[in-house]
């Protein structure tokens, strides 16, 4: 089974609830949302391997360590992905971006892809997949699928908020895909939106509502 990890720093938590918080408008949002992201970016990427090299200092050679060339690539899922690019890419400017286009039927609550555009070795690389909510799952596992089906071998999930029910459907059909998350909450509503959750996320984001 994958693991599920809930980045509980402090910096994280703070600037999380901050997002919840209805009163805050699109601009502040946005911004907390993309420093978020490069927090939760520090530490999913904690146990990246390293190489030791030797490094001439003024002085003398010291041993020094840097990454050992496994190459990340960023998955956003259309539209409220997006919002958590830029702070990754902010620590991770090397990684390559690719673009998994779903909406959910607001009635049915099932994913339809519109768009997909993956960088070309997709197979060699780390995979993020990121989404600020994970709500049913159904959008999560389709881009997973949809990942796997061209090839992706490694591949981690990282979102905002997710309900338990979408971390079940993910860890059913993907136990080899760890979940990084800044909060698991209770449940999900009629509707299926997350609860207590933060609202619409790409609403929220783009202004849209
Ligand atoms: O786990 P699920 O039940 O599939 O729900 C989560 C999905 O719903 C939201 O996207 P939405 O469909 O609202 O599209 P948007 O990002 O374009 O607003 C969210 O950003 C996830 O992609
Ligand atoms: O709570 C939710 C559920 C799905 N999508 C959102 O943006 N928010
Ligand atoms: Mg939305």
């Amino acid at each position: 089974m994958g693991n599920v990890f809930v980045l509980d720093h402090p910096l994280i938590q703070h600037k999380l609830t901050y997002i919840r918080d209805k009163r805050t408008g699109t601009k502040e949002f946005r911004e907390l949302v993309d420093e978020v992201a490069m927090l939760m970016a520090f530490e999913i990427t904690r146990n990246l391997p390293v190489q030791e090299i030797d490094t001439d200092t003024p002085v003398t050679t010291a041993k020094t360590k840097v990454l050992a060339g496994k190459k990340i690539g960023l998955i956003p899922i259309l539209r409220a992905g997006l919002g958590m690019v830029d702070g990754m890419l902010d620590l991770i400017p090397a990684a390559k971006v690719g673009h998994v286009g779903l909406y959910r039927d607001p009635e049915t609550l099932t994913p339809h892809e519109y768009y997909i555009k993956l960088p070309s070795d997709i197979e060699e690389r780390e995979l993020i997949v990121i989404d600020p909510m994970l709500a049913t799952g159904g959008s999560a596992n389709d881009a997973i699928e949809s990942l796997k089906k061209r090839g992706a071998k490694n591949i981690r999930l990282m979102c905002l908020i997710a309900a338990p029910e979408g971390v079940e459907v993910i860890k059913e059909a993907h136990p080899d895909v760890d979940i990084y998350l800044a909060a698991l909450d209770e449940k999900l509503d009629e509707k299926g939106y997350i609860i207590p959750g933060l609202g619409d996320a790409g609403d929220r984001l783009f202004g849209t509502k």
